[in-house]
């Protein structure tokens, strides 16, 4: 089975799972349970049990999973052992702090560059990812052969630097702006919203949802 044809709703818990067994194994832990692994990451363990066996049976009935075979094969399906380059667009408050994480907890994917059109920022190095000119981004992303962007410019010119991202042959866009991109079929955008996921979470809480 290819990462294409695991469910949606199980790709988007493989980080979680990975992440998890990533703790365990750095804490010298060799096997671990369905039950044990349900507590840990909040999702039930009949969901756990049905989102392994999209791999296979991976588990022994009264042994519980192996953690380093376990993490191997995430690793290798997420496609943990390879470096990602991503690329930020717009470097204002949004833009400041995903720099400074720069997703440290993670060993795959990093920020390599930086654009804006702030010529305050833009020649300086911000969190050790150098700020290029708008005008660079295509070349950039062609030497750093960079696919991903993620944007965070201002709504209005959104759709104009998504353009220029669809011109340097960018196939993956996580967009934190509310406009909703005009992109071709190859190309995918992840939309985050965290007014939407606060209301969501108030709703569930007011309804009662578990
Ligand atoms: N999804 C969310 O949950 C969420 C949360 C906060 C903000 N936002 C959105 O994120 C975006 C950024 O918000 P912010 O508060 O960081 O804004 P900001 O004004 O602080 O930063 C925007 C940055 O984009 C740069 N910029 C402007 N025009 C540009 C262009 N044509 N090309 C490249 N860079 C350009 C600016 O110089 C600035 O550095 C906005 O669209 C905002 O609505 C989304």
């Amino acid at each position: 089975m290819t990462a294409h044809d695991i469910p949606k709703a199980t790709a988007k818990r493989l980080p979680i799972y990975h992440r998890y067994l990533r703790f365990l194994h750095n804490a010298g832990k060799k096997r671990v349970s369905s039950t044990e692994l349900s507590e840990a990451v909040k999702v039930d363990s009949a969901t756990i049990r049905r989102d392994f066996s999209y791999f296979g049976a991976l588990g022994k009935r009264g042994y519980g999973y192996d953690v380093e075979y376990l993490l191997d094969f995430f690793s290798k399906t997420l496609n943990q052992d390879r470096l990602t380059n991503v690329a930020l667009i717009g470097v204002g408050n949004l833009g400041h702090a995903l720099l400074n994480y720069n997703f440290h907890v993670s060993n795959n994917v990093r920020i390599s560059a930086a654009f804006d059109v702030n010529e305050d920022i833009v020649g300086t190095i911000l969190s050790g990812v150098p700020v290029y000119p708008m005008s660079d981004m295509v070349e950039q992303l062609r030497i750093q052969q960079i696919d991903v962007a993620i944007l965070t410019v201002p709504q209005e010119v959104a759709q104009r630097a998504t353009n220029e991202l669809l011109e340097a042959g960018i196939r993956g866009i996580m967009n934190f702006t509310p406009l909703r991109l005009s992109v071709p079929d190859n190309v995918r955008v992840q939309n985050v919203d965290l007014t939407n996921e606060l209301q969501t979470l108030i709703y569930f809480l007011d309804n009662d949802i578990s």
